[in-house]
């Protein structure tokens, strides 16, 4: 497989609005991409690789803390958005059939005033930066959201009126950032990676990486590494992306390896998992019913069960 790269120039942030014909064009490059591989790298977007860098600088800095310092902000630990916080090494396991994930991540869902952020010594801006990239990718999402519709030859807000509530409680969206810290390969566990086989669970993903590491599945069920293009953007089709269209667009098992012996290089990744608003029911889009209605809360926790463990 390739990945398609798509310039999204037209329709970049710095846009107001973007042409009919361009439009158009976009939407085919869409539904190839999507129909066909499931990824697709966009850029020209508006959103800066110094931006993304500076999102990358200030998680680094509270990855490097000791654990006691990160504690306090634990996923989990607020109450009306569970997803949001940070999540220690080997806690999570994206492929259950393997010990935990060697990453660190720090989830930003709840943009609510009463949140509690990281502010101490090197961490001051850590808030106002996390706060302003979601915003940004936010943008970014909904006006993907425009062009996926009418690649589906959909209404064009039939997205939009499902992805009204990001950054609230009542929207699964998060900002990822992740942290892979050097590996010594004599200490992981057996069949242990950096981020175990898995297909994301919402709408889409957009995604930034510092570095390659990033492997996607072909139809032949064998691995293949993705380049890391600066200043491009990786974006995936998720599993409920996936059942919405009733499997036109399709959502693709992706990993992260360990690095090869010998080398103690860490890696950093930012994510955006896009979700539709918790109440939105999942329709399939072309009135098949292949999958039954389901809501879009529902179908996250049930999701969210599989990779932290059931208890
Ligand atoms: O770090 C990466 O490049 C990928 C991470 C990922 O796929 C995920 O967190 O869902
Ligand atoms: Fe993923």
């Amino acid at each position: 497989i390739k990945i398609p790269v798509v310039d999204f120039g037209a329709y970049s942030l710095s846009e107001k609005d973007v042409p009919e014909e361009q439009l158009q064009s976009l939407s085919k490059e869409f539904k190839s991409a999507f129909t066909e591989v499931g990824f697709v790298f966009l850029k020209n977007t508006g959103i800066t690789q110094e931006e993304v860098d500076d999102v990358m600088d200030i998680s680094k800095k509270f990855f490097l803390q000791p654990d006691e310092l990160k504690q306090p902000f634990s996923r989990n630990s607020f109450s009306n958005s569970p997803n949001h916080g940070w999540v220690s090494l080997e806690t999570e396991r994206l492929n259950p059939r393997r010990p935990g994930d060697l990453k660190e991540s720090f989830n930003t869902s709840l943009l609510d005033p009463n949140i509690k952020w990281p502010s101490s010594g090197n961490l001051k801006c850590f808030r106002e930066r996390k706060t302003s990239f979601f915003h940004r990718c936010k943008e970014l999402s909904l006006r993907v959201l425009r062009v996926m519709a009418h690649s589906l030859g959909l209404d064009r807000e039939v997205f939009l009126s499902t992805h009204r509530l990001i950054g609230t409680d009542k929207n699964g969206t998060t900002l990822r950032s992740l942290y892979y810290p050097p590996v010594n390969c004599e200490k992981a566990k057996e069949g242990q990676l950096r981020c175990g086989e898995h297909s994301d669970y919402g709408t889409f993903t957009l995604l930034f990486q510092s570095s390659e590491g990033l492997q996607v599945r072909a139809r032949s069920g064998e691995f293949i590494s993705v380049p890391c293009i600066p200043g491009a953007i990786l974006i995936n089709i998720a599993d409920l992306m996936q059942r919405w269209t009733s499997d036109q667009f399709i959502s693709v098992l992706h990993r992260v390896l360990l690095p090869p012996v010998g080398d103690s290089s860490t890696r950093q990744s930012l994510a955006f998992f896009v979700h539709p608003d918790d109440e939105a029911l999942i329709t399939c889009c072309d009135n098949s019913n292949k999958y039954p209605p389901i809501t879009a809360g529902d179908y996250l926790t049930e999701r969210f069960n599989d990779s932290y463990g059931r208890s």
